[in-house]
Parts: structure tokens; C-alpha cells; sequence
């Protein structure tokens, strides 16, 4: 088994890969996580936006949706061959095939599971979400929530984020539920 520095008394030996719809809080939680195991922590969203200089709206806009997935592959194809971290994706990205494997092979998938009001009330203010700009966009995120949690379900654990659990809340929920179910990724080491 890998070795990662134990932090805390914990330590992490595969990176765990925050998957689900926008608005789950995959990069909040994710930043959360990353400080409380002391791990580096990723964002292929951010990732992209920054190799290309631009906002993933202006990427969708200029190159289109198709260019920015085979993007989005090569950033974490990249991002999980580092050592052993927090890793948020785009919400579309567990959808490609590939990337599941991808994922599933080198990290430890975990679907923030989040209900479609608590989903909208988050996204429905930003206007950084292409995949909504749409004339209905509660529509949209509705056909695509529908959609994709049989996809998200295929990850290697769900925790649910319910309204009113704080950031913190939810790393916590995080930790204890890689300790109790999967050792082989998180373990309490003194
Ligand atoms: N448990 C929570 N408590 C309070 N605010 C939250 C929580 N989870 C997420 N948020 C807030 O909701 C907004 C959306 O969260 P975030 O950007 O992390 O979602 P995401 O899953 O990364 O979405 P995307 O797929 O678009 O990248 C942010 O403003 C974030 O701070
Ligand atoms: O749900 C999606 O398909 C997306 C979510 C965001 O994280 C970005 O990756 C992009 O806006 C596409
Ligand atoms: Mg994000």
C-alpha cells in the first residue's frame, strides 16, 4: 500500500475523487478535506481554466463543450498520477466512460448526493455554469440530474450533503465514512 504522511493521526493513501451534479459542493468540500487530512488539494475545473487562460463559459463559447471534455480527461488522467490528494471533478465528468475507469483504477470515487432544490438554490444566482445557460435552466438541471445519478450511483461511496451541514460538517461526514468503509484508502494511524 502506498505511503502518505500521516496527519492528525490519518493518513491517506488514494486520492479520493469528488464526483456529482454542480452546485454538490465538490470543490468547497474538496478544499475542506484537503485541509483537514493536510493533503494537496485539486480541481480539474480550475485546472483547465488555468492552462487555457480562460473561464470554462469563454472554453465552451470558443472551442465548444467536445473540446473541453477531452480537456477535462487529460487533466485528471494528469491530476491522479500525483501522490495521494483531494481531487474535485466537474460535475459532467464521471460521465465518460474512461474517466470512470480512469478514476476508479488510480483514486476512490465519492458522489456528494445532493436533492435538486438544495442543487438549484446553490447554482441559481452564478451565471459560470454553460450547461445552464438555457431559456429554462431549472429544466435543464432537472433533465441532467435525472440523467446522471444512475451514473454517480456507480461511485465507490455517496455521502449526502444535507441543507444546513456546514463545510466542515461535511468533511467530517467525509472522513468518518472513508474510515469506516474504506480502510484501504483512509486509516487512523498515531
Ligand atoms: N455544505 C455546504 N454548505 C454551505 N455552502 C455550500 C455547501 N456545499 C456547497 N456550498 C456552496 O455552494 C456553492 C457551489 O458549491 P461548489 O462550487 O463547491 O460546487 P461544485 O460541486 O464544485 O460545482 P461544479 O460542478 O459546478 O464545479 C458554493 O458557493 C459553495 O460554497
Ligand atoms: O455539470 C457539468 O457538466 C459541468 C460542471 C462544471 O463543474 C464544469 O465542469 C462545466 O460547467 C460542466
Ligand atoms: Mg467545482
Amino acid at each position: 500500500m502506498a505511503e502518505g504522511a500521516v496527519h492528525k493521526g490519518l493518513i491517506l493513501h488514494k486520492t479520493v475523487v469528488f464526483v456529482g451534479m454542480m452546485g454538490a459542493g465538490k470543490t468547497a468540500v474538496g478544499r475542506t478535506l484537503a485541509a483537514r487530512l493536510g493533503v494537496v488539494f485539486r480541481d480539474s475545473d480550475h485546472e483547465i481554466e488555468e492552462a487555457a487562460n480562460m473561464t470554462i463559459a469563454e472554453i465552451f463559447e470558443r472551442d465548444g463543450e467536445a473540446f473541453f471534455r477531452r480537456k477535462e480527461s487529460q487533466v485528471i488522467g494528469r491530476l491522479l498520477e500525483g501522490r495521494p490528494g483531494v481531487l474535485s471533478t466537474g460535475g459532467g465528468a464521471f460521465m465518460a466512460e474512461g474517466n470512470r475507469r480512469m478514476i476508479t483504477e488510480l483514486g476512490a470515487s465519492v458522489w456528494l448526493n445532493a436533492d435538486l432544490p438544495v442543487l438549484w438554490d446553490r447554482v441559481r444566482h452564478k451565471d459560470t455554469r454553460p450547461l445552464l445557460k438555457t431559456p429554462d435552466p431549472l429544466g435543464t438541471l432537472t433533465r441532467l440530474y435525472e440523467q446522471r445519478v444512475p451514473v454517480y450511483a456507480q461511485a465507490d461511496l455517496t455521502v449526502r450533503s444535507d441543507p444546513g451541514m456546514t463545510l466542515d460538517a461535511m468533511a467530517r461526514r467525509v472522513t468518518e465514512t472513508l474510515l469506516a468503509e474504506r480502510p484501504d484508502v483512509l486509516e487512523r494511524r498515531e
